[in-house]
């Protein structure tokens, strides 16, 4: 997968040079490129922001630099990517968007700042290729590098080779399949005892049909407490499914 970040702060994906994403950038697995809107700019002072049309707080950023950027972005011959625009005005980006957008094999990155990118931007390229206006919440960010990283990090670990163990992505929280619309339940490691408190003996017991049970049971009632609102989305059929799985 091919992944270009436009950006007035490229610096903010130092990240991904580390960890999990760094090593699938050295395997060639992820190649993430990074852009300097700036770049795009023609005047001494690089200015990529204006006051907003219509008044109103802060600014908002030129279509000029984007425009001229996402062209330069776009001239590759690899194909038409997806073009990713965080904004708390977005559709929520979940585990579901991250395995499709997983399975593309380029995406481009605007990250806006100030009050946003001029419109016009989305506009004009969402008649060229897909744009996709995505939130990763609901709470003010100073601008979209933050939310790309959250992105790039929940979908590079999804492509194939990134993760050690495949069998972690279907345990995952949120993902298809068995654990659709469910948290995942505690997890526990060596010692068996640390100060007094002993591990589920359960997770001892070597059974794995009935660890398999309890995990699921953990799941829900974790769910239950800290987010219930999942379990209306829980099929009563695929639970039940769960317990012929487990
Ligand atoms: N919430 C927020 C923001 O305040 C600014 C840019 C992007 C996002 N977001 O993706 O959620």
């Amino acid at each position: 997968m091919r992944i270009d970040i436009v950006s007035i702060f490229p610096e903010y994906f130092a990240p991904l040079d580390v960890s999990l994403i760094g090593k699938a950038r050295e395997r060639g697995t992820l190649d993430v490129r990074l852009h300097q809107l700036r770049d795009w700019t023609h005047d001494i002072h690089r200015t990529v922001d204006d006051t907003p049309y219509g008044g109103g707080p802060g600014m908002v950023m030129k279509p000029d630099p984007w425009g001229e950027a996402l062209d330069s972005v776009l001239a590759s011959d690899e194909g038409t990517p997806r073009l990713i625009v965080p904004t708390p005005s977005g559709r929520p980006f979940t585990q579901e968007v991250a395995l499709r957008l997983s399975e593309e094999p380029w995406l481009v990155f605007a990250c806006g700042r100030y009050e946003g990118i001029d419109s016009r931007v989305m506009a004009e390229y969402g008649e060229r290729l897909p744009v996709d206006e995505v939130s990763i919440g609901d709470y003010v960010l100073a601008g979209g590098e933050v939310a790309v990283l959250v992105m790039v990090e929940a979908v590079g670990r999804l492509l194939p080779g990134v993760l050690g163990n495949v069998r972690s992505v279907a345990d995952d929280s949120f993902a298809p399949g068995a654990m659709a619309n469910l948290l995942e339940g505690p997890v526990y490691t060596k010692p068996p005892v640390w100060r007094g408190r002993e591990v589920p003996e359960i997770l001892l017991s070597g059974h794995h049909g009935r660890i398999a049970r309890w995990r699921r049971d953990e799941a829900l009632r974790r769910t239950s407490a800290n987010r219930p609102e999942l379990l209306a989305d829980l099929d009563p059929d695929t639970l039940d499914k769960r317990d012929r799985e487990v």
